[in-house]
């Protein structure tokens, strides 16, 4: 068939699709009607009582309400793709591949399969010929004769895209020779950007597909470069999981953690977009206290890269070091030693007593705590022992009366002897009685307080003060920190923590440390299981802090995504991803690389490039998908009138386009304020949002940003305020930063600078 017949074909074919699901939806509706009517009315006659139907009702219309929620919004777009297979032996299918599979229950008549079913794999990796996919059941395999993509607008079908035939060879592009372009992609990518990350199902790449469906048992880390799509493929890697395995795992078992609550708010549409909710979603500092089970306010790695850099030279080195120290995984060596000082000095404990009478004996306590128990955290540990002696405790208050008893028989005999039964014998013979008496009741009451007493003074559940006393090791110092440590250094540290401690602050610093005291005293807090963690951004985590959520999540089930090129907090975070493999997770790990970027044009890429090639790291360069933009313009300022007309002229160019977002990228706040001054007082004709530290979201299209809030984020048009010489200088940081920020635009970039331009831009 010719393509205007083939399109006037699946025009037909949509038309019969959204005629079955309007039918099909009000079937349900009818179906969630007489449900409710049934929950509504099994109530009423059960009267709070538990009744296992209504239960099973109720889930069912759970059920039937979302089917009724996805069948609705699935009538705009129902599918995305449609693959052509035959499995060997059998006829050949037509499969329509949409974000869920729409299908009638009753009679199995399935139209549309989901993206995440084991078959839909090969529209992402297959290519036409001999194919197979994994299916539950084994290998299965077949003829791939079609792999067609739709276009479509507001709903309407505009355009269907046949891979081969509408892929178009290019010559000579890369270094592979030739390379295909993908015009379904293309158009995708031309779009604008808005204030959320979008999904891309119809569009995942192969080498994306891949990580999507990578096994869930091993951790696996993602190296991409900038817009190669990390955070949107971990996000529908768990969309992924949860359909795979969703007998065993659920939303609340999944955890996202990401740099900051703007994030979280950008990525915040992809999961519901996927059918997916309750996921978890949290900066890491807020997680690792969760653990702990504290309330601080936490100074956060971005307030301190703010401090650090009003600070001396001298101070910076001191501040770069201990973070360096503190997200280390000689620090958990260092904690690990305090840890068994600590198991030994528990340990020197006395008997639980009332007044001179033992109730349990300190070494039958010892030989509990260091030996019997000694896999359980500690302070689990005195809990088991608690639990144990609690059990045997009225016994043994029973066996102290026994003891005093026989203690004032022998004084009564005592003195019957040696006395001769006198008045005043008899009156000193009923003090006695009276004594004995009065110690057994107390006894009673007092061998439970004694017995409360002694196991709430000896479980210390405040990690505060635990990790307040880790850092006064002063007299075990050497031995602890293994002389690895300087004492200035160690110093330093200690009087700067417990002043923040004091004012009622913890720097994110110290959050890894106190999460894995709280695992290895208090034992793993009581939460939801977590099966499965995403984090983002994992370039600017510590060691320590990834060895401590690999420690809490089920077997260390984690997809870990990041780019070292865009590493700022380089000082403490991670340079090489093979120290991670090795040191954190022992080899057992997978790691994948993403070079490919789909954000940007190729011209903002390769300006990019440049910057990153001035990184110590030796990364790959990007490599941009086959889109051409206009080259990024350095534009050297004179006067604040200048950069008032450039910005006009800009924010007109790009409102004249139909695109949305503009972010004029600062330096830091400072900066920020500086330009948001400009703009506020001189007239202008758009209003400009300044982006503040504690804000949670952004939901204006015009924006100033300081560039570390830009991380992840993305806007059709990045203006540099201020590339100059000061601004940026050439060090790792500088470079770092403004590489982030250069990749953060998809279609235009304007880097205005005033003076000198920095170094990196030369
Ligand atoms: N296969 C794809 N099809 C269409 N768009 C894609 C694809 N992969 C990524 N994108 C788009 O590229 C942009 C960058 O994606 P994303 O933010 O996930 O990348 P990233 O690697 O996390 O970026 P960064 O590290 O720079 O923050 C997004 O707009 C995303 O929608």
């Amino acid at each position: 068939m010719e393509k205007q017949e083939e399109l006037l074909y699946e025009k037909q074919h949509l038309l019969d699709v959204r005629e079955w699901l309007n039918s099909y939806v009000k079937k349900q509706i009818k179906e969630e009607e007489k449900l409710e009517t049934k929950i509504f009315n099994m109530k009423k006659a059960s009267k709070g009582s538990y009744n296992y139907e209504l239960e099973t009702t109720e889930k069912l219309y759970a059920v039937v309400k979302k089917n009724v929620s996805n069948y609705n919004e699935a009538k705009e777009q129902p599918y995305f793709a449609r693959i052509d297979f035959r499995e060997y032996r059998k006829e050949k299918e037509s499969l329509y591949i949409g974000k869920y599979s729409l299908g009638d229950w009753d009679t199995g008549d399935e139209k549309v399969i989901d993206w995440r079913s084991p078959i839909a794999d090969l529209y992402y990796s297959g290519t036409e010929g001999k194919v197979y996919y994994k299916a539950p059941g084994g290998v299965i395999d077949g003829e791939l004769s079609l792999k067609r993509k739709f276009l479509f607008n507001d709903g309407a079908l505009e355009d269907i895209f046949d891979e081969s035939i509408n892929d178009i060879i290019l010559n000579n592009v890369g270094e592979e020779g030739t390379e295909l372009i993908d015009e379904f992609l293309k158009i995708n990518l031309e779009k604008s950007s808005g204030n959320k990350l979008k999904d891309i199902v119809a569009t995942i790449q192969k080498e994306q597909n891949e990580i999507i469906r990578w096994d869930k048992n091993l951790p696996i880390i993602v190296q991409g470069a900038a817009g190669s799509g990390k955070t949107t493929v971990a996000l529908h890697r768990l969309a992924y999981l949860l359909y795979r395995y969703k007998d065993s795992i659920v939303g609340e078992n999944i955890l996202v953690l990401a740099p900051n609550s703007i994030f979280l708010d950008y990525i915040s549409d992809v999961l519901p977009n996927l059918g997916v909710d309750k996921v978890n979603q949290r900066t890491v500092e807020e997680f690792l206290l969760k653990v702990v089970g504290s309330r601080m306010n936490v100074i956060t790695k971005d307030q301190k890269l703010t401090a650090i850099q009003e600070e001396s030279e001298q101070n910076r080195k001191f501040i770069f070091n201990e973070s360096k120290l503190k997200g280390s995984l000689l620090y958990k060596e260092i904690l690990d030693r305090y840890i068994k000082t600590l198991e030994v000095n528990e340990a020197q404990i006395d008997d639980i007593k009332i007044d001179q009478w033992t109730l349990f004996q300190s070494s039958e306590i010892k030989r509990l705590f260091l030996k019997d128990l000694n896999n359980l955290p500690i302070n689990k540990r005195k809990e088991e022992i608690k639990k144990y002696f609690s059990k045997k405790l009225g016994e043994n208050i029973k066996k102290v009366i026994e003891k005093i008893e026989l203690y004032y028989e022998y004084k009564i005999n005592k003195l019957k002897k040696e006395i001769d039964d006198t008045i005043e014998r008899r009156k000193e013979l009923i003090k006695i009685y009276d004594e004995r008496d009065e110690l057994k009741k107390n006894t009673l009451k007092e061998g439970k307080v004694a017995f409360e007493d002694y196991f709430k003074q000896w479980i210390n559940k405040d990690m505060r003060d635990q990790y307040k006393d880790f850092l006064c090791i002063d007299d075990n110092f050497e031995e602890i920190t293994g002389n690895k440590i300087p004492l200035t250094l160690w110093e330093y540290i200690k009087e700067k923590t417990l002043s923040n401690f004091s004012e009622g602050y913890i720097d994110a610093d110290d959050c890894a440390a106190m999460a894995y005291l709280k695992l290895r005293i208090d034992g793993m807090p009581k939460m939801t299981e977590i099966k499965h963690v995403v984090i983002d951004e994992a370039q600017d985590y510590s060691p320590f802090q990834l060895y401590v959520i690999s420690e809490i999540v089920t077997g260390k089930s984690m997809t870990i995504v990041g780019d070292l090129g865009q590493g700022i907090y380089y000082y403490r975070g991670i340079n090489d991803w093979n120290n991670v493999i090795n040191e954190v997770f022992k080899e057992k790990c997978s790691y994948k690389t993403l070079t490919q970027s789909y954000r940007s044009t190729i011209e903002i890429i390769e300006f990019a490039n440049t910057v990153l090639s001035k990184q110590k790291l030796n990364l790959t360069p990007t490599k941009p998908v086959i889109r051409h933009g206009a080259k990024p313009e350095l534009i050297k300022l004179d006067s604040e009138q200048d950069f008032i007309s450039q910005v006009n002229s800009i924010a007109e160019k790009i409102k004249s386009e139909n695109k949305k977002s503009v972010a004029i990228v600062c330096r830091n706040f400072a900066q920020c304020k500086e330009a948001d001054k400009i703009l506020k007082t001189k007239a202008n004709q758009i209003k400009w949002k300044m982006v503040k530290e504690n804000d949670k979201s952004i939901k204006d299209d015009f924006i100033i940003i300081p560039a570390h809030l830009t991380k992840g984020l993305e806007f059709d048009c990045v203006i540099i305020y201020d590339a100059n010489s000061e601004s940026y200088t050439a060090n790792e940081f500088d470079s770092k930063l403004l590489y982030v920020v250069l990749t953060r635009a998809l279609h235009y970039e304007y880097i205005f600078y005033k003076g000198e331009v920095t170094p990196l831009l030369k």
